[in-house]
């Protein structure tokens, strides 16, 4: 109703049109009636002056219609009825269809704006497909459905039978029984149906956008499917899940053949009943013929109308199949925040007792300074983070991770368990550890994508708005980021590296570029800035995604910066090149890599395993540490790992490390690449 509000004047012109309609179509068979009576009284049919009198004045000389008083006159009326109904019917059929597709056009705008402003854990549980055919099949569904119900066939039909009725029964009250006495039975067997049929059809709809689902992910992922040679089996799958969807279409149909035949033989019973009792009400001289006309043609209306708006109401189930699954989108994240709330609440005693073993949590941040020795745990405690390096103290761009704990929904085990960490403005911190330990996790909740179920993240001492909230999340407080797998949308290069800012300026946009050193690869490009990029960027390599990527992230001059994995796929060059140019960016930064170069000029170091810190320090403060951690790692040294690879007059650390791994023999290996 909400989405149909602003349409009101439409809505009022549709329904004027459709009654005004609905009174030439309903005076229809009266000046049919007419001109039958006129004929006879005429002498025609073997009328004339034998004709009975009743008939003389024409069917419904009681009514609203005069009776006729020429044949012309009659003829005109007739004419007029025709014309005027076929132009209203013309008309309510335009504007209720225009009504549909502003409808439905309004509720896709406003779906998408409710999807896009869900939390990151929405998408986690609900798969891409089902939101597409929410968005267009469901949506399809309700605005055919806005437009035959108000205009082509629900009120309409209802109306036509109400109007039909109304005029038998004023007119014609005895052969009004037989309409009255078929009408209600018709209308409890199409009841019936309609109920059935409606299920079916909610049913056989999750069913296709289960279809659709399975198809729209195997589709995205075709590279896959063909270079492991699944394509029958895909297209197997695929065609077994639309036989499922079939099977329900082949009931559906059998409902509406019911509903079409029930129909049919209502309108047949009715006009042989009709014929009969009003046949003997003509013998006995007490209605004309035209009047028997009319009247059959009036329990046609009728008749028609109820299939009709059976039908109708047959789509009205369907709609409020596609209505449910709308409206479920509406209301997910109070759902997800009760959800959240009471597994933060049932996680209370198991972050007590957690918080009691490692004896640190929930102590609050301690921001220590570069003097202070680090914090490291051998146990599965989580320290206190120490700051390796003093910050500018006039930039902005502090973050503060206070005992934050988050679960991924559904998910058995915590995946940050109790995190204290704070970023200092303009100091670069990097997060290392083994996979799956949750170092993206931590990303994704710095930049809003997710809420802790426990804890809070600050910015500049002010809580971080949630991506999900319909604000601009961690945007809105000047943060950007580079995440792992760089994703662009189809579109130039020049609104791939605009797309946080599309008001960007040209020179803007090449700094960008520049700093990301994307600029080369973007000059050869057959069109330059203004080259097509492809669906995901498709026809772009991985290194060049990233590249813009970046652009993208350094355009906003953002005063946070999180980096996830952004040089993995760039070649030696272009990575130092990168590095170099996110060294002297004055925003605060949060790296996450598992290349060295990235991680050793870090002010501080924070090993992240288990969810937990489990080690933090400067590079020189954790190489110091004869059991730690991140020196052990270190030790992979033996397997080619040297963390100076880049020859970098600034490094001189290949020795450091050399020497850590003489120490770290039979260390667990964390998964560094080489340089
Ligand atoms: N969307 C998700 N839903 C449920 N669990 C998830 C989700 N994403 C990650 N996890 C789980 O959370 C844990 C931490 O994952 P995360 O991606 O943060 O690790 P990571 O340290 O970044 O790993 P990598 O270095 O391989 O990228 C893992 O156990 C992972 O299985």
């Amino acid at each position: 109703m909400e989405t149909l509000r602003p349409d009101w004047p439409l809505l009022l012109v549709t329904s004027l049109s459709l009654v005004a309609t609905l009174a030439f179509t309903l005076a229809f068979p009266m000046a049919m009636g007419a001109v039958f009576d006129l004929v006879r009284a005429q002498g025609g049919l073997a009328g004339g002056a034998a004709a009975p009198t009743a008939a003389a004045v024409g069917p419904f000389s009681h009514g609203a219609m005069a009776a006729p008083t020429s044949f012309q006159g009659v003829l005109l009326r007739l004419g007029a009825c025709m014309v005027l109904s076929a132009t209203g019917n013309a008309l309510v059929a335009y504007l209720s269809t225009l009504l549909g597709e502003r409808f439905g056009h309004r509720l896709k705008g406003r779906l998408m704006q409710i999807i896009m402003a869900q939390e990151q854990s929405f998408f986690d549980s609900t798969t891409k497909g089902d939101l597409v055919s929410r968005l267009t099949l469901d949506v399809q569904v309700l605005q055919a459905t806005v437009a035959d119900f108000i205009g082509l066939r629900g009120f309409r039909s209802l109306f036509e039978v109400l109007g039909a009725l109304c005029l038998m029964c004023t007119q014609q009250p005895l052969l009004a029984l037989v309409s009255l006495a078929i009408t209600p039975l018709l209308s409890r067997l199409l009841r019936a149906v309609v109920v059935r049929s409606s299920a079916i059809i909610f049913r056989r709809q999750q069913v296709a956008a289960k279809a659709l689902d399975f198809a729209s992910e195997r589709l995205s992922q075709v590279q896959t499917v063909q270079v492991f040679a699944q394509q029958e089996r895909e297209a197997a799958a695929f065609a077994q899940l639309s036989e499922g969807a079939l099977v329900l279409s082949r009931k559906y149909a059998f409902f509406q053949g019911i509903v079409e035949g029930t129909g049919r033989l209502a309108v047949n019973v009715g006009t042989m009943s009709l014929l009969g009792l009003g046949g003997m009400l003509v013998i006995q001289n007490k209605i004309s013929v035209g009047a028997l006309l009319a009247v059959n043609m009036l329990n046609v209306f009728i008749s028609v109308g109820l299939s009709s708006a059976a039908a109708s109401l047959g789509e009205l189930g369907k709609a409020v199949g596609a209505l449910e699954r709308v409206a479920e989108l509406v209301a997910p994240s109070q759902a997800a925040a009760s959800a959240g709330s009471s597994e933060a609440a049932s996680s209370s005693s198991e972050t007590a007792s957690s918080s009691g073993c490692s004896g640190s949590n929930g102590a609050g941040p301690s921001v220590l300074d570069g003097s202070s020795t680090s914090s490291t745990s051998s146990s599965r405690s989580t320290p206190t983070v120490a700051a390796a390096a003093q910050p500018e103290a006039s930039i902005s761009g502090r973050v503060e991770l206070r005992d934050v704990w988050f679960k991924y929904p559904g998910a058995a085990d915590w995946a940050v368990r109790g995190l204290n960490l704070t970023l200092l403005p303009g100091q670069t911190v990097a997060l290392v550890g083994p996979s799956g330990g949750g170092k993206s996790t931590i990303a994704a909740l710095l930049l809003g994508l997710y809420r802790p179920q426990r804890g809070e993240i600050l910015v500049d001492g002010a809580p971080l708005p949630a991506a999900g909230e319909g604000g601009r999340g961690a945007a809105a407080v000047g943060m950007a980021a580079v995440l792992q797998q760089p994703m662009l949308m189809s579109g130039s290069v020049t609104q791939q590296i605009s797309y946080g800012k599309p008001e960007a300026s040209h020179a803007e946009i090449l700094a960008a570029a520049r700093a990301a050193h994307a600029e080369e690869f973007v000059q050869q490009l057959p069109q330059g800035y203004d080259t097509e990029v492809g669906e995901r960027g498709h026809a772009l390599s991985g290194g060049q995604k990233q590249r813009l990527a970046i652009a993208r992230a350094l355009l906003l001059q953002p005063k946070v910066l999180v980096l996830d994995e952004v040089t993995s796929a760039l070649d030696v060059t272009s990575e130092r090149y990168i590095n170099d140019t996110l060294r002297h960016l004055a925003a605060t930064k949060l790296i996450i890599a598992h290349r060295l170069s990235m991680v050793r000029r870090a002010d501080l170091i924070v090993v992240v395993e288990g969810g937990q810190v489990v080690e933090a320090g400067s590079r020189e403060q954790l190489l110091a540490m004869p059991d730690g951690i991140y020196r052990r790692f270190v030790s992979t040294a033996e397997l080619g790992w040297v963390e100076g690879g880049l020859s970098d007059s600034s490094s001189g650390s290949s020795s450091d490390e050399g020497a850590a791994a003489a120490g770290g023999k039979g260390a667990q290996q964390m998964p560094m690449a080489a340089d």
